[in-house]
């Protein structure tokens, strides 16, 4: 029985939302995307918050969320790439919930997060030397919360999800 709130941490394109969904199906649980959650709350998506607000307002948005889905039922929550920035949002992120670090390699992480424009952290020439150098900054911050690591690369993200479940599983039950 999985009585704590999972939170999915890792980079743009390791598959938090895209994961995040399948699990909350397979384990029957409510799902949260903390990026969604922002935006509609804003009323704006995320290039136009980094753009009026700058990266600031977006993380002082983003921790308002975080705190928000650490109360109420427990569910399955996709969060943003940099939501283990703030300390307080990785003592948060320990103190409510179970934390899954999805992990890919460079070459994945560029190739899922290429299709799209919007992420603004990869608006850049060199959107490569960003992703390595982002991984660089934040893997141990993934590391220092999570409960669980699992790696997205070798699989679907339908595996990927019931690999997660399988691992919670055995998680969640008493110790002996
Ligand atoms: N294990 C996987 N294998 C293949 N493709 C994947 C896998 N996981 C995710 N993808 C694809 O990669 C793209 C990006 O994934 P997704 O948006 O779920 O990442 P994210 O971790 O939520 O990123 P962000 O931090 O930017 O919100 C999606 O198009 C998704 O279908
Ligand atoms: O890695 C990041 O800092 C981000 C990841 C996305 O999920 C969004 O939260 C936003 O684009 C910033
Ligand atoms: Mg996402």
């Amino acid at each position: 029985m999985i009585n704590r709130t999972i939170f999915l941490v890792g980079p743009m394109g390791a598959g938090k939302s895209t994961i995040g969904k399948m699990l909350a199906a397979e384990l029957q649980l409510p799902f949260a995307d903390s990026d969604k959650v922002l935006e509609e709350r804003t009323g704006a998506d995320i290039p136009w918050i980094f753009d009026v607000e700058g990266e600031e307002g977006f993380r002082r948005r983003e921790s308002d969320v975080l705190r928000d889905l650490c109360t109420g039922p427990v569910r399955v929550v996709a969060t943003g790439g940099g939501i283990v920035l703030a300390a307080e949002n990785r003592r948060l992120l320990r103190k409510h919930g179970l934390v899954v670090y999805l992990q890919a390699s460079i070459e994945q992480l560029l190739e899922r997060t290429s299709k799209n424009a919007n992420r603004p952290l990869l608006q850049v020439p060199d959107p490569r030397a960003r992703i390595i150098e982002l991984v660089r900054e934040r893997d141990p911050l993934y590391r220092e919360v999570a409960d669980i690591v699992c790696d997205t690369d070798d699989c679907t993200p339908r595996q990927a999800a019931h690999r997660v479940a399988v691992q919670l599983a055995s998680e969640d039950s008493p110790p002996g």
